[in-house]
């Protein structure tokens, strides 16, 4: 199925139903790691709150849930500027804490995301990214221990990610169709 935001085309690549299914399963994993930890997960906003919210009804031990926007401070998304993480309510210092991501493309975002956190010495971090695109990652991390899905290096929308605002409450993933594939 295809679909059209803003002068965009874009196809269906991965369905709600393979979404739940690869969810459940790091829900398991997630709890097994985690069992007696009283871990704290962090959901990086805005892509990650379709994620943050599925992923979060899988995991049955104790733990505390935040959410932190990274924010520029020339106001842009650009990523290069020193930014701050607002949003923060739980004293991070000792616990275990799982990042939560909808997307680690570049690996920008969470380099950032992960210097702020780090600073606050939690005893460990780990990272959990719905989607990860290997071919574009800038950044070499050694903590992404739950992946849902790599993918090509494509633009995608769905699913809490958007497209110029648009597209966040598609259910299912979409990617772009490169021009040359468009026929
Ligand atoms: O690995 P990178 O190249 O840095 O890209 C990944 C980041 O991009 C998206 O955030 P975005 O800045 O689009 O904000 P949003 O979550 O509010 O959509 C996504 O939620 C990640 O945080
Ligand atoms: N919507 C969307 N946001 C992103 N941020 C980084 N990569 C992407 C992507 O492929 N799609």
């Amino acid at each position: 199925m295809k679909i059209t935001i803003n002068q965009r085309v874009f196809e269906r690549a991965i369905d709600y139903n393979q979404i739940k299914k690869r969810i459940r399963l790091i829900g398991i994993q997630l709890n097994v790691a985690y069992e007696n930890q009283y871990p704290v997960f962090i959901g990086v906003l805005n892509g990650c709150f379709m994620f943050m919210a599925d992923l979060m009804k899988q995991i049955h031990i104790t733990s505390e849930i935040s959410f932190v926007k990274l924010a520029s401070y020339d106001g842009s998304n650009r990523r290069e500027h020193v930014d701050e993480l607002i949003g923060l309510e739980i004293d991070l210092k000792g616990r275990e804490v799982v990042v939560v991501e909808d997307i680690v493309d570049t690996g920008n975002s969470l380099k950032h995301t992960l210097e702020l956190i780090e600073a606050q010495k939690p005893a460990s971090i780990s990272v959990c990214t719905l989607l990860l695109k290997p071919a574009a990652l800038r950044h070499s991390f050694s903590n992404i221990a739950y992946v849902g899905f790599e993918i090509s290096d494509d633009f995608v929308v769905g699913y809490g990610l958007d497209y110029q605002g648009l597209g966040r409450t598609l259910p299912d993933i979409y990617k772009e169709i490169r021009t040359e594939d468009k026929g």
